[in-house]
C-alpha cells in the first residue's frame, strides 16, 4: 500500500540531491537507478501513511469469546523519525474482548502494527496508536501493547550500542488491573 500522498519524482529527485551531498556521484553506473529504487523502497517502508486502523480491522466477528486473545512476537520494522533509520523488533498485542465478544481476525492485530510502523514513527507512539485504535474500534474490555526494539540509530552511529532494546507498553481497561496485568505478562514472557 502506497500513501496517496506519496510523489514519487520528487522522492527520486531528493535521493539525487543527497547522493550529491554526501559526496557521491549519482551518474556513475552503479547509482543511476538509485534514486529510482530508493524511491520505490520508500513508497513501501512508508506505505503505512496511506492506510488507516479502520482499513485494516474490517473483519470482526461476534464470537462470544470473552477472554483475553494474544498475539505474540509480531515482527516489527518501522523507520526512526529523528534519523529515517530502521527500528526492528516484535510487538505483542493482546485484548479482551467486549462482554458481546467482539473478536477480530488474529492477521487484523499484525496488520494494525504494520499501519502505524511503517511510516516515520518512534516507538511509544507506535505503542500507544496500536492500544488506542483497538480501543476506538473494537470496544474491548482491555488492552496490552508491549514493543520491543532495537534502534539502529543507537547501533550504528551516534551512542553506538547494539543490543540496547526499548520496550514500551500501553495497558488500556481491564488490563490495568494488576493480576489481568501480570497474567498477559507471564503470556508474552513465556
Ligand atoms: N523516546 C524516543 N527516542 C528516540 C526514538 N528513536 C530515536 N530516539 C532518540 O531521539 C533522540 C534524538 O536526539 P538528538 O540529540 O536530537 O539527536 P542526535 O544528536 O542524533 O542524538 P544521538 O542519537 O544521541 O547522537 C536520540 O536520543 C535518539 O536515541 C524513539 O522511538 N523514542
Ligand atoms: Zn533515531
Amino acid at each position: 500500500m502506497t500513501s496517496p500522498k506519496f510523489d514519487h519524482d520528487r522522492a527520486e529527485r531528493a535521493i539525487r540531491e543527497l547522493l550529491i551531498a554526501i559526496g557521491e556521484d549519482p551518474d556513475r553506473e552503479g547509482l543511476k537507478e538509485t534514486p529510482a529504487r530508493v524511491a520505490r523502497s520508500y513508497a513501501e517502508i512508508a506505505g503505512g501513511l496511506g492506510q488507516s486502523a479502520a482499513d485494516v480491522l474490517t473483519t470482526t466477528f461476534d464470537l462470544g469469546h470473552d477472554e483475553m486473545v494474544l498475539v505474540k512476537d509480531i515482527e516489527v520494522w518501522s523507520l526512526c523519525e529523528h534519523h529515517l533509520v530502521p527500528f526492528t523488533g516484535v510487538a505483542h498485542v493482546g485484548y479482551i474482548p467486549s462482554a458481546e465478544g467482539r473478536i477480530t481476525g488474529l492477521s487484523k492485530l499484525a496488520r494494525l502494527v504494520d499501519v502505524y510502523a511503517k511510516r516515520p514513527q518512534v516507538q511509544e507512539r507506535l505503542t500507544t496508536q496500536v492500544a488506542d485504535s483497538l480501543v476506538e474500534l473494537l470496544g474491548p474490555r482491555g488492552v496490552i501493547v508491549v514493543v520491543e526494539c532495537e534502534h539502529l540509530c543507537m547501533t550504528m552511529r551516534g551512542v553506538r550500542k547494539p543490543g540496547a532494546k526499548t520496550i514500551t507498553s500501553a495497558v488500556r481497561g481491564q488490563l490495568r488491573d494488576p493480576v489481568t496485568r501480570a497474567e498477559a505478562m507471564s503470556l508474552i514472557v513465556g
